[in-house]
């Protein structure tokens, strides 16, 4: 049943019809009693959703109106930001990756105080770092993490303290922001008997109580905190800033998870966490995100969740063994050779496997150690060119159909190689691979509509690729109808592009360039 907005204004009472935009609940006369009623509380009821709770998902949020296709529905500044668990030198005052000293027998600029590598003295005085380096520096503790050259990467388990001590800090500094953090859920009964949990018991209380002398603070409080931080934080991925951290923002943390999400996030330049509608969302249901990858099998997705969630996912995607039609997790039988092999409960990650078409049946402890051992050769393999890639596929044929999760992260990486990778740019490529290039955009794209369909970043990616591929074969081609038809394709796609990507900046100038090289190519066609 939709609920009519209101007919009169809600300041001054008059009949009215400016309805307010983001929640589409109340109605003004004109611009100032808008701008009035904002200032006197609408802001911080202006939502178009809601917090709600129930037995399987906890709190979660969910739609208070209907939303179309890439509405804003939350944007959130970060009460807590900081390194990850484990993260590769980078700055705590202003979080970028730390880049190698100019001469490779220097060291990073370290923090004057507590020795922390910063980037550069500027960044001592940042307001992140201020506090955990008076902290640091009362107890006499200097860091010892130092360049080390060839290992710019390598990830220092000492960061784990610093998102700690940040939250630990607002008990006194901001008392009500740390109410907040600690309504957030923690599983934390569940994580302490964890291996990880046995070493951060281990080195990270040790740290805090008896290095840093904090010992008012009892162990489980302060484990407490670590798992409020495992089960809430996001990963805050900033490429072009050089910016990998993890930031807690405690609204959108009450956001549940699905296989298939309807919402999509990404970080502005503040570092607020803005959500979009991948697709439209009906008044009442639920708000979701994934916390997993999509193309992973559901046993690996619900393993996943389970050890960094705590949780089992039961959604739609999950409690299909065919996941949607898609057989992700399925693996070719080895018996008569065409039948799919697919979990019998598949929302019991102990259950037996079986052929769809003959009597073959696995436990799940076969099905796990092979797709591990898939998972490691995948990883492992040499991705700077296709070729090896093609060849993964190629050896597991018979074994791993068309859509398993595996092929489809060799063939998601393959969209990425050809085109870009040395020997295989674009205009290098043969008609044949150009082709091969196309056939796996359109594959994957297809599959992304069951997963990650409407506005998702995945499916713009995808569409950049094919445009690109499209444009390059049309300019090849010497048949006047098939080129037409080709650039009109791309362009059809590059319209769809710019709506979906419409709020990523960084993609803006791609997309400027996407447009100039295929009106190019129109105009030669011409
Ligand atoms: C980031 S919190 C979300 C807010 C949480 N529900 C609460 O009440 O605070 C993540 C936790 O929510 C629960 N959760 C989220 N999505 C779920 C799902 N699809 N099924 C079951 N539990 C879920 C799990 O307990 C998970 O560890």
């Amino acid at each position: 049943m939709t609920t009519l907005p209101p007919t009169s204004c809600a300041v001054c009472k008059v009949r009215a019809s400016q309805l307010c935009a983001g929640c589409r609940s109340v109605v003004y006369c004109s611009r100032e009693h808008q701008k009035e009623d904002w200032k006197r509380g609408h802001k911080q009821q202006c939502k178009c959703y809601e917090i709600a709770s129930n037995e399987l998902l906890g709190r979660h949020l969910r739609a208070t109106r209907d939303l179309q296709a890439g509405e804003q529905i939350l944007r959130e500044a970060p009460l807590v930001i900081g390194p990850k668990v484990a993260s590769a030198p980078l700055c705590l005052g202003c979080h970028r990756h730390l880049l190698p000293p100019e001469s490779p027998h220097r060291n990073y600029y370290k923090c004057r105080h507590c020795s922390w590598p910063l980037c550069g003295s500027k960044c001592e005085g940042a307001p992140a770092h201020v506090e955990e380096c008076k902290l640091m520096t009362a107890s006499n503790f200097q860091s010892k993490i130092n360049y080390s050259a060839g290992e710019e990467e390598k990830k220092e388990s000492a960061y784990c303290v610093i998102m700690l001590l940040r939250c630990m800090q607002l008990k006194h500094s901001n008392p009500s922001a740390y109410a907040r953090l600690c309504a957030l859920e923690d599983h934390l009964q569940e994580r302490l008997n964890t291996p990880l949990y046995q070493v951060l018991r281990a080195n990270l209380i040790t740290f805090i109580k008896t290095v840093l002398g904090l010992r008012e603070w009892s162990e489980l409080q302060i484990l407490r905190i670590a798992a409020i931080l495992d089960t809430n934080t996001f990963e805050v991925r900033q490429p072009e800033q050089r910016r990998k951290i993890r930031a807690l923002f405690p609204e959108a943390a009450m956001i549940s998870h699905d296989c298939v999400p309807n919402m999509r996030h990404r970080f502005d330049d503040e570092m607020n966490i803005v959500f979009l509608a991948k697709r439209k969302i009906a008044k009442g249901e639920i708000l979701s995100i994934s916390y997993t990858q999509p193309l992973r099998s559901t046993i690996q997705r619900r393993l996943h969740l389970r050890q960094a969630k705590c949780f089992d996912c039961s959604c739609d995607r999950c409690s299909d063994a065919t996941e949607l039609g898609s057989f992700v997790g399925a693996h070719l039988c080895g018996k008569c050779k065409v039948g799919k092999v697919i979990s019998l409960n598949p929302l019991n990650n102990a259950s037996p496997w079986k052929c769809q078409l003959c009597n073959l049946r696995k436990t799940a402890k076969e099905v796990l150690s092979r797709d591990a051992q898939l998972q490691q050769e995948l990883e492992s393999m040499d991705k700077t060119t296709p070729l090896a890639l093609e060849d993964f596929i190629h050896r597991h044929r018979v074994e791993l159909h068309e859509t398993n999760t595996h092929v489809l992260q060799a063939k998601y990486a393959l969209t990425q190689l050809y085109g870009n990778a040395t020997g295989f740019l674009m205009e290098e490529l043969s008609e044949a691979d150009l082709e091969r290039k196309v056939e796996l955009c359109q594959e994957l794209l297809q599959l992304s509509d069951l997963f990650d369909g409407g506005w998702s970043i995945f499916r713009g990616n995808l569409l950049l690729d094919l445009e690109e591929a499209l444009v390059s074969q049309a300019s090849r081609m010497e048949n006047a109808d098939a080129c037409q038809e080709k650039l009109q394709q791309a362009a059809a796609i590059l319209d769809e592009i710019s709506n979906i990507m419409k709020h990523e900046r960084e993609m803006q100038q791609i997309i400027t360039e996407r447009q100039q090289i295929l009106n190019n190519a129109v105009e030669r066609f011409k």
